[in-house]
């Protein structure tokens, strides 16, 4: 006795319910003849996260209208459709919504609205309190919108013990590392404890500084995988799920009869087509670099192509950081797309000049050469120094920008900007100079990351140059200049920089762990001056636990000395 669900992973666009509709109608419509129920990610309609939008009255009428259309669709359809939508009745709700034969059937509304983290969902919805259950030719179904299967006590223990056979979960869950294999193994643990199949559906794509993984899932009562949908792109899997499988567990495993049984009377619905089995297939689960990797060069694609840039330009130093950012914008975009601008100055070295020639004859892009040393020499007969201090090597800094923003100016090319979450976090890179830019690929990135990042993309084909690889990190701002004069060495700082950020360890705790307090509190103080530079940066992909974004709400001005004096 088996079903067949369609896992409909895909990437809507925030705030377009139309097209997104048209995107779910013709992945329906695929699948129709092969699924008997097809299910969409959370708020598929609007897009994850819609946010202010939601304030507008009309984006929600939009959304409504759209869901309308697809109603009208549904008639020409024979499976059942669920999918996520905001929807209005009374105030706004986060909603499942279940189709068929030009009726909604169902609507669930999602209990836990996640207010952590990068969520905000309590500023526009209201938390949903009913279950939903449904039965569709005898097999019983569970419905809960992402967050909701977050709570070992949920609706899915409820579910289970009301008979459902599968769990429908639907998501728009962003990635960070370390959180597929973490979801992967609870998700595990709700369809073992419960005895029913999991259908985790999550949307893919890029949204600002949000990056969706994809990865849908299916996992039988045993705690098997026995679907998962490919990483960072999209895809569409049918899959038979034998609910026997269940019951029969259910027979020998009877833990859950010592809970009460819940007596809720399912909707009901009759589909009568017997349709072929389809086993499931398992897509290869990234890990390390790769997945890393891959999130962000996806993070660059979307944000270029739903933004609507053609090209992006970046400014090539000889460095790691601006040898990676080329290398990631090339694999989102194809070489064509990317413009690297080398400006050196009287303090640039012929290696990196020659680092910057090879990388470029190697990744096959256009390259612009403009010197400044003819603009800081016009600055200089201005303004009349005769020293460099770090005002003049700013300006260097923010002259190239100017340069960069021109050619963004003049041909609509955006800007990547090349800041490492090392240089964000110390404030070690020029405001409006260097950290200048559209968009930030490697904005919560570690340098020591940026490394491990450079070395696996050489591995996969040698672009970087080995001497960028080897070179002690300069900003060749001054003579002889190197990161480690102002910074301690990458190794050491970033683990302090994790402990502080990602762990929220106290200086004493980070003193414990082998590191000399001076140090600590050096870079406590340098994290926290350079606060008011971290809130005018441009956004970049959230890749750690927590990112400088949405993720970091520290007040710039403020007391609190974190026991440094
Ligand atoms: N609380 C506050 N709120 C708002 N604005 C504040 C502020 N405190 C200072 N400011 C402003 O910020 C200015 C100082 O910031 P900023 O101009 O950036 O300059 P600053 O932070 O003093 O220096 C930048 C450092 O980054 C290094 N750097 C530059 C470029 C590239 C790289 C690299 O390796 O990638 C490294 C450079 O060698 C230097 O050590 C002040 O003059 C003031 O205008
Ligand atoms: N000579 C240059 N030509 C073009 N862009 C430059 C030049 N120097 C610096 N930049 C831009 O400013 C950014 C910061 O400079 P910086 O030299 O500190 O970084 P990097 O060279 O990428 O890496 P590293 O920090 O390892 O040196 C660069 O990534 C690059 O985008
Ligand atoms: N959309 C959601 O409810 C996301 C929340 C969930 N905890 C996640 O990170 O995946």
């Amino acid at each position: 006795m088996y079903i067949n669900v369609a896992l409909a992973q895909i990437n809507p666009l925030v705030g377009d319910p139309e097209n997104n509709t048209q995107l779910i109608m013709e992945r329906w419509q695929k699948v129709d003849d092969k699924a008997h129920l097809v299910v969409f990610p959370e708020l598929s309609i609007s897009g994850y996260p819609p946010e202010d939008l939601l304030l507008r009255w009309e984006f929600v009428k939009g959304c409504e209208k759209a869901l309308n259309k697809l109603v009208e669709f549904s008639k020409s359809m024979k499976s059942v459709c669920v999918v996520g939508t905001p929807y209005w009745n009374g105030d706004l709700y986060n909603a499942l919504v279940i189709l068929q034969g030009g009726k909604v059937l169902g609507i669930y509304r999602k209990k836990h609205l996640p207010n952590y983290s990068v969520f905000d969902e309590k500023r526009y919805f209201r938390g949903g309190e009913e279950p939903l259950l449904m039965e569709i030719d005898g097999v019983v179904l569970g419905f809960s919108v992402c967050e909701d299967i977050w709570h070992p006590d949920g609706w899915e223990r409820y579910y289970a013990t009301a008979g459902a056979d599968i769990l429908i979960n639907i998501n728009a869950s962003p990635y960070h590392m370390g959180k597929y294999a973490f979801k992967e193994a609870f998700l595990k643990a709700r369809a073992e404890d419960n005895l029913c199949y999991v259908v985790y559906v999550n949307s893919v794509g890029g949204q600002d500084e949000l990056v969706f993984d994809g990865r849908s899932l299916v996992i039988d009562p045993e705690g098997n995988v026995i679907a998962r949908c490919k990483a960072f792109e999209e895809d569409l899997k049918v899959v038979s799920l034998d609910v026997l499988k269940g019951r029969r567990r259910r027979l020998v495993d009877v833990r859950l009869r010592e809970r009460p049984f819940v007596r809720e009377k399912p909707l009901t619905h009759t589909d009568g087509r017997t349709l072929p089995y389809v086993e499931g297939t398992v897509e290869h689960s990234l890990e390390g670099e790769e997945e890393l990797y891959r999130a962000v060069v996806l993070s660059i694609k979307e944000y270029v192509e739903k933004n609507g840039f053609r090209k992006v330009v970046v400014g090539l130093s000889g460095g790691i950081d601006s040898s990676l950012v080329a290398c990631m914008a090339v694999d989102a975009l194809g070489e064509e797309r990317v413009v690297g601008v080398f400006m050196p100055s009287v303090f640039t070295s012929e290696e990196s000049r020659q680092a910057v020639y090879q990388l470029v004859k190697n990744l096959r892009i256009q390259l612009l050469e403009f010197p400044i040393e003819g603009i800081m020499n016009s600055y200089k007969s201005m303004m009349g120094w005769d020293d460099i201090t770090v005002a003049e090597e700013n300006l260097q800094s923010r002259i190239r920008a100017n340069i960069l923003f021109y050619l963004s100016n003049r041909y609509g090319y955006l800007v990547l900007s090349t800041s490492n979450k090392s240089e964000l976090a110390t404030g070690y890179g020029t405001i409006y100079g260097d950290m200048a830019g559209g968009f930030a690929p490697l904005k919560d990135l570690y340098k020591t990351y940026v490394y491990r990042l450079a070395y696996y993309r050489n591995r996969v084909k040698e672009d970087i140059p080995s001497f960028v690889l080897t070179r002690p990190p300069t900003a060749e701002l001054r003579p002889h200049q190197k990161d480690e004069d102002t910074l301690p060495p990458y190794p050491v700082l970033d683990k302090i920089l994790f402990h502080y950020i990602e762990e929220g360890l106290s200086v004493e705790e980070i003193v414990r762990r082998g590191f000399e307090r001076e140090l600590v509190c050096k870079v406590v103080k340098m994290i926290k001056s350079a606060e008011y530079k971290r809130k005018q940066s441009p956004l970049g992909p959230k890749l750690t636990s927590r990112a400088f974004g949405k993720d970091w709400r520290v007040p710039i001005t403020n007391g609190w000395r974190d026991s440094c004096g």
